[in-house]
């Protein structure tokens, strides 16, 4: 039987020392459950001793869990200890696990004390925490840039002292995954008692590394627990990110040869969770658990995905708790994918021709926005396009009006054929306005299905404003599309363009007529 690799999530201790990411109780609480859902081993709930509030999250957690061992952190005193143990008792399983710095540079100019003292605190605060509870967790901060020969004698004297699992964390994320693999695989070599301990690693993403040299430490140094956190919260850039790591073992099994018991389609909702809660927002390019972790945009990739999907994904979606991979239709997608959207909408189109003439259509309107919805393509598919020289009406200008506490009023000029119209109307807002305005003087009579608005270029108020508006007469849907670094502008082009639309049908009736 392969070894088991513990997961050990600290989210809500060392995720929560995000700057902004505090949790309530009550929040803590929701995602222990969902840790629990995860089946994480280890739920490190907070640090007891650092407040009241903090004290009750641990408690709360430790009453409610039942599967998972739920953990507190403490500093190497016994007033911190005693803190954890009485959160921690109502829990089914509890470890306590307790820290004190032994790098030089931290025991100089932090902690001021001397080697000696601080491994006899440590010590004694194995020993005193061992009385309280069975399962004891040691963490030599700052472990990595520690003297190796000092943090050897540590190591030894705690775990003769009762500790149960060693953690050697990489505080600052200085470390590099082989270098790191090697320094803990030679520091169980150093300490005799090395085997009555399961060994730990707790690494930091100040390098882009905290992963690598997670799996660094297990695959190289032995060890048999990771720390981690969901979506790589964490202290400055953030920990090991739980997804990532529990994800590279069960998919490179044939080179860990590592079982883990997390349920890993719980992976998604609780990313989704802890997002909501602290408002970090997940990017999307984020491995795993990123909007477009298993999105595929270009027509290559999308024609392979079809065919086999192991063509371009190694994990299946819906097993790290996605609904689907995702096709996202766009500039860069080909027929195969376009034929097959069509054909999962229902839409049967007769000929290889109209699937070619629907294609370009699809082209041309993906040129012009960034992601082409199922409603756009229903749209296009039912549609003529229309020609902007065929256009009947046209926008030529349009101001509005608004003010706090005032109802806004727009006023449109716009030609309708060779007719010039202008028109005016106040509204709940300057694109009501401007819309009724439009309506009062056309009356079309028709329903808007749709309104929606995108940034074409993301990521600044500069962006051009992209607005769809779907309008319904006579049973006939058609989409327009205006754009416009204006929203007001877009939204009263975009109007115009679906009477277009609906014009051209309207004269087409009339003609078969
Ligand atoms: C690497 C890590 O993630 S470690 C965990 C970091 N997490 C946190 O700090 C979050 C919770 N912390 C807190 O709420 C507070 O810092 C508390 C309650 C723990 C302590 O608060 P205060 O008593 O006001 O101390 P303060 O935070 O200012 O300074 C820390 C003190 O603990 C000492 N200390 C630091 N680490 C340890 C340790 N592992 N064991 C014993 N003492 C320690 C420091 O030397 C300093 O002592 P000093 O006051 O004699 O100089
Ligand atoms: C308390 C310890 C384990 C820690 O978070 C660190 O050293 O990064
Ligand atoms: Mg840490």
């Amino acid at each position: 039987m392969a070894d088991k690799l513990i997961i050990f999530d600290t989210t809500l201790r060392d995720g929560e020392q995000s700057p902004g990411a505090s949790m309530t109780k009550d929040e803590k609480l929701r995602i222990a459950r969902q840790l629990e859902r995860l089946r994480v081993d280890v739920i490190e709930a907070g640090f007891a001793a650092s407040s009241n509030g903090d004290f009750e999250a641990v408690r709360a957690i430790a009453d409610a869990i039942k599967d998972s061992t739920v953990c507190s952190l403490a500093r190497a005193n016994d007033r911190d200890i005693a803190r954890a143990a009485e959160a921690l008792k109502g829990a089914a399983r509890s470890r306590i696990h307790t820290f004190i710095a032994t790098s030089e540079l931290h025991m100089e100019k932090k902690l001021r004390m001397t080697r000696e003292q601080v491994l006899e605190q440590a010590k004694l605060a194995v020993r005193f925490a061992r009385n309280l509870c069975g399962d004891i967790e040691f963490s030599p901060e700052d472990g990595y840039r520690s003297d190796p020969e000092f943090l050897a004698r540590v190591v030894e004297a705690v775990i003769a002292e009762g500790a149960t699992t060693i953690n050697i964390p990489d505080t600052v994320g200085y470390a590099i995954p082989e270098l790191y693999g090697d320094f803990i695989a030679k520091l169980r070599a150093r300490v005799p008692n090395s085997d009555k301990a399961i060994w730990s690693v707790h690494c930091h993403n100040d390098l882009g590394m905290a992963v690598a040299n997670s799996l660094a430490g297990v695959k190289i140094g032995g060890a048999r627990q990771i720390e981690c956190t969901i979506n790589g919260l964490g202290e400055r850039a953030g920990n090991c990110s739980l997804e990532e790591v529990v994800m590279a073992v069960k998919t490179r099994r044939d080179y860990f040869g590592l079982d883990v018991g997390i349920e890993t389609s719980q992976i998604v909702p609780a990313s989704r969770m802890v997002s909501q809660t602290t408002g970090f927002v997940v990017q999307p390019n984020k491995a795993v658990v990123g909007a477009n972790a298993f999105a595929h945009a270009s027509g290559i990739h999308q024609d392979g995905v079809l065919k086999a999907r192991d063509t371009y994904e190694i994990m299946r979606a819906e097993d790290v708790g996605w609904s689907a991979n995702k096709i996202v239709l766009g500039k860069l997608s080909g027929r195969n994918a376009f034929k097959q959207r069509l054909q999962e909408l229902g839409i049967q189109l007769e000929s290889e021709a109209e699937i070619n003439a629907a294609f370009q259509r699809f082209k041309d309107l993906a040129d012009r926005k960034n992601e082409i919805f199922d409603e756009d393509i229903i749209a296009l598919v039912m549609d003529e396009s229309v020609s902007s020289e065929q256009e009947h009406f046209r926008l030529l200008s349009l101001s509005q009006r608004s003010e706090t506490g005032e109802r806004p009023h727009a006023s449109v000029v716009f030609a309708a054929g060779p007719v010039e119209h202008r028109a005016e109307s106040d509204g709940n807002g300057p694109v009501d306005a401007s819309l009724r305005a439009i309506e009062s003087a056309v009356q079309s009579g028709a329903e808007m299905l749709l309104y929606s608005v995108n940034a074409i270029t993301s990521g600044s108020t500069e962006s051009q404003g992209e607005v769809t508006v779907r309008l319904q007469h006579a049973g006939r849907v058609v989409n327009g599309v205006g754009a416009d670094p204006d929203i007001v502008v877009a939204s009263a082009k975009a109007y115009l363009s679906a009477l277009n639309k609906l014009q051209s049908k309207i004269e087409r009736v009339a003609a078969q007529g």
